[in-house]
């Protein structure tokens, strides 16, 4: 196989570029037998939505659907640990399927975390319950980034490393008929703060400190995550996810100067790595106002947007040029239904001045909501007219 490396230069070279890279609509990238390529989903309204069209249904998927506020999610989940889950493939797949059967969402997310091609390439991390991911030892200095990247080469996630996950996309797809499946990865910067850090952070300080203070550590760092990160999007794309979702949970914690000069770059490498497949690229984060340009110019064709910015104002921030997806705030799913209802129809208001929206929250569903308001949402959705 060519090396993801060469596919888009070596990653020193690259600065940010003023434009995302092109991607191919017809998918020419992809095998033969992929959905995008083989009718099921090339126009599914999640497709359309993604490449500024306007689908008569109006899509709607909730990031964090599977998981425990669903009861069939906890009873699958019983006695099985996180990680494990996300590794064995015909339960994730069983979990991934879940909210499309319930709530009739236009998408299926794989049921993953942004931890696991970590852990396929031997990094020492759980996911503990209630906290997240927790790290055996951190990574803070120049000789622990060179341990890390010694131990865990990206290349050893190669086909065979990868192969849970092959085969959990592929039952998955096989089981989704026409309804699209979402890959998805962690940002460079979020995996990289994930490992500084340790564990989960509100700040992310040890992150900025090695960022700023020693900043060839911190690029050596970033390379390798995002190297791992594309190849773990790659292997869904390749086993028949139509879309894939960069989430850069913690980049809202960076000046806009830092994260053109120190997060981009390994951003960019990252969905350069999907870019010869022609499937949508989602980029999200949280609390990236004055971000979400510089999310779309690593190569983004879709920018996700929080809660914390009004659509319309996101979609002025982006010049206009880019489907959206967000952004009904998780909060509002506990209020009384009207308070609910006006603020969905808001949010879809809002979002028509995009090219294209997706509904979704502005971050995931949080683990006490009732399911039911979720059902209820995606028929409101359905049913607001254009
Ligand atoms: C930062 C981050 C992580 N994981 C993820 C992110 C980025 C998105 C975000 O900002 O939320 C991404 C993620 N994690 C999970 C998915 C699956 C798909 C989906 O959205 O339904 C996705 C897309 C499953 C999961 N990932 C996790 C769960 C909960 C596990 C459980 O059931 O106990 C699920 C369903 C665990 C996890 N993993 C992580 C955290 C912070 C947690 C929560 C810890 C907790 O509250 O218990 C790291």
């Amino acid at each position: 196989m060519e090396s993801l490396q060469e596919r888009s230069g070596p990653i020193s070279a690259l600065s940010t570029p003023s434009r995302p890279l092109p991607s191919h609509p017809d998918g020419t990238g992809l095998p033969a037998g992929h959905p995008l390529v083989d009718g099921r989903t090339a126009s599914a309204p999640l497709i359309d939505a993604y490449r500024g069209r306007t689908p008569a249904r109006r899509p709607v998927w909730f990031m964090r659907q599977a998981g425990r506020s669903l009861p069939e999610y906890r009873a699958s989940r019983a006695g099985t640990e996180m990680l494990e889950a996300c590794l064995t493939p015909a339960l994730a797949a069983e979990i991934t399927l879940q909210p499309v059967r319930r709530h009739d969402v236009d998408a299926g997310i794989f049921f993953s975390d942004i931890v696991v091609p970590l852990k396929l390439a031997g990094v020492d991390v759980r996911i503990e319950p209630g906290i997240g991911p927790v790290f055996g030892s951190p990574v803070r200095t120049a000789a622990e980034v060179d341990r890390l990247l010694a131990e865990h080469p990206a290349e050893s996630l190669d086909d065979a490393a990868l192969a849970p996950i092959t085969e959990a996309v592929r039952l998955t797809v096989a089981d989704l008929g026409g309804t699209p499946l979402i890959g998805f990865a962690g940002a460079p910067f979020t995996l990289a703060a994930y490992l500084v850090e340790g564990r989960p952070s509100r700040d992310h300080l040890a992150a900025r400190t090695l960022m700023l203070g020693d900043p060839d550590s911190w690029q050596r760092l970033t390379t390798w995550a995002a190297e791992v990160a594309g190849r773990f999007l790659r292997a869904q794309v390749l086993a028949g996810a139509s879309a894939v979702q960069l989430f850069d949970s913690w980049a809202g914690s960076l000046s806009r100067e830092n994260y053109l000069r120190s997060v981009a770059p390994a951003s960019h490498h990252t969905l350069a790595q999907v870019s010869d497949l022609g499937v949508p690229r989602v980029h999200f984060g949280t609390g990236t106002g004055e971000l979400l340009a510089a999310m779309r110019d690593v190569g983004a064709d879709v920018v996700g947007v929080d809660d914390r910015i009004a659509l319309d104002e996101a979609v002025r921030r982006l010049d206009g040029r880019v489907p959206v997806q967000g952004n009904i705030d998780p909060a509002l799913l506990a209020a009384p239904w009207p308070v609910l209802e006006a603020h969905v129809r808001d949010v879809v208001a809002r979002g028509a001045s995009a090219p294209g929206h997706v509904v979704n929250l502005g971050h995931g569903v949080p683990p006490t909501t009732d399911p039911d308001v979720l059902t209820r949402v995606v028929a409101l959705v359905h049913a607001i007219e254009r």
